[in-house]
């Protein structure tokens, strides 16, 4: 059902404002209220679910409506029967469309996060006012700055418990910028709020009047998110050849897949890799009508002057801005399964529309994403655990650095045996 609503949001919003963001904090920090909140102030809820909160707080004797029943009763309908890493919630406003991906329950695990932010354009972390930054504020934040995700919010919540006092959230304000220095964050908000009591979530806190920046969902709604996307360097994996069997279009062979950056344009001179022919582009494709340029994350099909051969796991690039083919891959991953990995061991691994074999050649280090410490003797990675690995492939990846594209730069492995997901990767 997360996966249906997600692909149907990126298809129909191909060209509307999209926001995907992701939400870290530790449990009880009140994830699950702010996002009930947003929903809630933002009128993204039908009245009928607000009604049974309603009745559910009462019945559990509270005073006051507890949201995270919404984002909670929300959850459990997505987890019946499977088991799910991250929730994918969708909400709009008349600005924005947004996509939250939600890691449920206890977010000490690294995986989840991974899998939920390696996508985000901004990600929101949240900490308790009275508690201030913990070890688990920090090492979230690290593993946003690793994942390269371009914004980041720190929202300080429960103001309410700490009499909203500006003091409280200047000390936590001015450790975690001071903290954020060290990493590569390069957009830092930090907010203060009360997700219960609504302050500074979608309207505008009375009792904080001190405060001047911006509301959260103020926030969300204007970051400056399209520059973030890499629109120099042309970047087109095929997913499919398109060869319709109908006489009507018998002549017609067009190439789907989602463009990862770059701009493409009719006439625009390309080189089709790993083969290295070289054609223009004839026409850009999207359902039925041809469109004049495309850009990430648009889906199309691209079409090309010269019969040259092109498959599935090809890519598309401009002439003199390609990738080069490399079966060496320096890369940070973070394996997700509760056997080590280790070295010479051997997996699938899955780079854009590419598959391949790889072997570990080395795990040269393991980063404590606490200390930001490098432990060059682990020789293996356990679960939730983030290292420095280089594989071998079998056949040449066509790759770029993760801090370049995210989406060319990253790929997932994949036990060869169980076909299971076991670390995901951001190439160096
Ligand atoms: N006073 C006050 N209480 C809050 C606030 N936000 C959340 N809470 C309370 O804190 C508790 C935890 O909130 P949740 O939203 O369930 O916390 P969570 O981080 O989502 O927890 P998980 O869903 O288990 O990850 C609940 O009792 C909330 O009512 C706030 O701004 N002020």
């Amino acid at each position: 059902m997360a996966e249906d609503i997600t692909d149907v949001v990126e298809n129909v919003t191909t060209h509307m404002d999209l926001l995907r963001f992701a939400t870290a904090g530790s449990v009880d920090d009140g994830k699950s209220t702010l996002i009930g909140r947003l929903l809630l102030d933002s009128k993204s809820i039908f009245e009928d679910q607000l009604e049974a909160v309603e009745t559910t707080s009462k019945g559990k004797g509270y005073d006051y409506t507890d949201l995270a029943l919404l984002t909670d009763g929300l959850r459990s309908e997505r987890e019946q029967g499977i088991t799910i890493d991250v929730a994918y919630r969708y909400f709009a406003t008349p600005k924005r469309k947004f996509i939250i991906a939600d890691t449920p329950g206890h977010v000490q695990y690294t995986r989840n996060m991974v899998t939920g932010a390696s996508t985000a354009d901004l990600g929101l972390v949240l900490v308790d006012a009275r508690q201030g930054l913990t070890e688990q504020s920090r090492r979230h934040a690290v593993i946003l700055s690793l994942l390269r995700v371009p914004h980041l919010v720190l929202a300080v919540n429960k103001m309410d418990l700490v009499d909203y006092s500006e003091e409280v959230f200047t000390k936590i304000h001015d450790e975690f910028t001071q903290f954020a220095t060290k990493l590569s964050i390069p957009d830092l908000t930090v907010i203060p709020i009360s997700a219960l009591a609504g302050d500074n979530v979608v309207n505008r806190s009375e009792a904080m009047s001190w405060y001047s920046g911006p509301t959260l969902l103020h926030h969300l709604e204007n970051v400056h998110v399209a520059s973030d996307r890499d629109l120099i360097d042309a970047r087109f994996p095929v997913q499919y050849v398109v060869r319709p069997k109908s006489d009507e279009f018998h002549d017609y062979r067009g190439y789907a897949g989602q463009v990862a950056g770059g701009v493409m344009k009719p006439g625009d001179e390309v080189v089709v890799l790993p083969s290295g022919m070289t054609s223009k582009i004839a026409g850009i494709d999207l359902f039925d009508q041809e469109i004049t340029e495309a850009y990430p994350p648009m889906s199309v099909t691209v079409r090309l002057e010269d019969d040259v051969d092109v498959s599935r796991g090809d890519m598309i690039a401009r002439v003199k801005n390609a990738p080069s083919p490399s079966q060496d891959i320096d890369a940070m991953v973070c394996w997700m399964t509760t056997t080590p990995l280790k070295n010479r061991q051997k997996l699938a691994i899955k780079h854009t529309t590419r598959t391949a074999r790889a072997m570990v050649k080395d795990i040269q280090y393991r980063l404590d994403v606490n200390t930001l410490h490098r432990d060059q003797e682990a020789g293996e990675l356990g679960v939730n655990e983030i290292g420095r690995v280089q594989l071998r492939t079998t056949v040449p990846l066509l790759s770029d650095s993760y801090s370049k594209n995210r989406t060319t730069g990253s790929f997932i492995l994949i036990d060869e045996g169980t076909g299971v997901t076991v670390g995901a990767g951001m190439i160096l």
